[in-house]
C-alpha cells in the first residue's frame, strides 16, 4: 500500500492507496506527527512506500520522514520545487520559493482542466493561483485563511472571546451577526467569499469565460456556494503529488 501525506501549516492530511494506486483505502486529518503515527499504527495495513509534500521547515519535514522510516521501514519520496512540470511553468521569479502545496494543486488543476484554471486553496492561509491555457503560471495571491483571521481577532482584541462549538453554530447563515461569535465568524466568512469573487473577476479579465475554477483545502466548504460552477476537489494536492512523485 502507498502512503500519501500533505503536510500543511496546521494539519497533516494522509491517505493510503492500494498497491496499484487505483483506490483510496483509508484517509484522515491529524494535527501532529505523533497523531499521524498513532493513526497509521492503528491500521491493520502494511505500507510499502510513501510520497509526501510539505510546506513546513526542512527540519520538521526531515524529522517526520525519519519517524516514518523508523516505524514503518518505508522509503519516502518528497515533492521538490521545479521550474516546469507536466506542461506547467512556475511563474515565480525564484521558482523554489513557491509553496509546494500551491505548485502541486496547480499541476493537478491544469491536468483536470486541460486548459486555463484558477486554483483557490482555503487552509491556514488562502491562496489563489492562475494558470493560463498554455501552462504558464501567471502568479497568485496569499491571504490569511479562516483560522488566522479568527485568531488575530481573538488575540488582538480584549473582548472577542468564544469557543469552537459556538463558531460552528454561527455559520448557519450570513445574516448580520447578533452576537460576537456570529459577527466575527460571518464577517470572516464573507471576506473569503468576497475574495473568491474578486479572483473570478480577474480570471474573466484574462480569459473571458474559458477557464475552470478549482476550490480545495480544509475550509473549501465555506465558499463552495459562492460560485456554483467551481469544482470542489478536496484531493487536488494529492492529484499533483502523484504527478510530481510517480512510482512507476
Ligand atoms: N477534518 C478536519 N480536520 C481538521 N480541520 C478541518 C477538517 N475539515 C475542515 N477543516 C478546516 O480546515 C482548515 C485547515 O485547512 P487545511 O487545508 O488542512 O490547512 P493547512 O493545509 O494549512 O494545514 C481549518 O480551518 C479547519 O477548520
Ligand atoms: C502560502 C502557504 C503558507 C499556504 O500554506 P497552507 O495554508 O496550505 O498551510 C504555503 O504555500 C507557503 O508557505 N508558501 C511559501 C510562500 C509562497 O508560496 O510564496
Ligand atoms: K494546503
Amino acid at each position: 500500500m502507498i502512503l500519501e501525506l500533505d503536510c500543511g501549516n496546521s494539519f497533516i492530511k494522509w491517505r493510503v492507496l492500494s498497491a496499484k494506486a487505483d483506490a483510496v483505502v483509508q484517509e484522515g486529518v491529524v494535527d501532529s506527527d505523533q497523531a499521524l503515527l498513532d493513526a497509521l499504527h492503528g491500521l491493520a495495513i502494511s505500507l510499502q512506500r510513501c510520497r509526501l509534500v510539505s510546506v513546513r521547515t526542512a527540519e520538521e519535514t526531515s524529522d517526520l520522514i525519519k519517524l516514518l522510516e523508523r516505524d514503518f521501514r518505508l522509503p519516502v519520496v518528497c515533492a521538490a520545487p521545479a521550474r516546469e512540470m507536466s506542461g506547467v511553468r512556475n511563474g515565480y521569479e525564484e521558482y523554489e520559493r513557491l509553496g509546494l502545496d500551491r505548485w502541486l494543486a496547480m499541476l493537478g488543476g491544469y491536468r483536470l482542466a486541460s486548459g486555463a484554471c484558477l486554483v483557490l486553496d482555503f487552509g491556514t492561509a488562502v491562496t489563489a493561483d492562475f494558470v493560463a491555457a498554455d501552462g504558464e503560471h501567471l502568479g497568485g495571491f496569499i491571504c490569511p485563511g479562516m483560522p488566522l483571521m479568527r485568531n488575530q481577532l481573538r488575540t488582538h482584541t480584549r473582548k472577542i472571546r468564544y469557543g469552537d462549538q459556538a463558531a460552528e453554530r454561527a455559520l448557519v447563515s450570513h445574516a448580520p451577526g447578533r452576537s460576537t461569535v456570529e459577527a466575527v465568524e460571518r464577517g470572516c466568512s464573507l471576506m473569503l467569499r468576497g475574495f473568491v469573487l474578486t479572483q473570478i473577476e480577474l480570471a474573466r479579465a484574462y480569459w473571458g469565460g474559458d477557464f475552470t475554477v478549482f476550490v480545495t483545502g480544509g475550509d473549501a466548504d465555506l465558499v463552495s456556494g459562492v460560485v456554483p460552477e467551481a469544482k470542489v476537489v478536496p484531493d487536488l494536492v494529492f492529484v499533483g503529488l502523484a504527478m510530481a512523485c510517480p512510482f512507476s
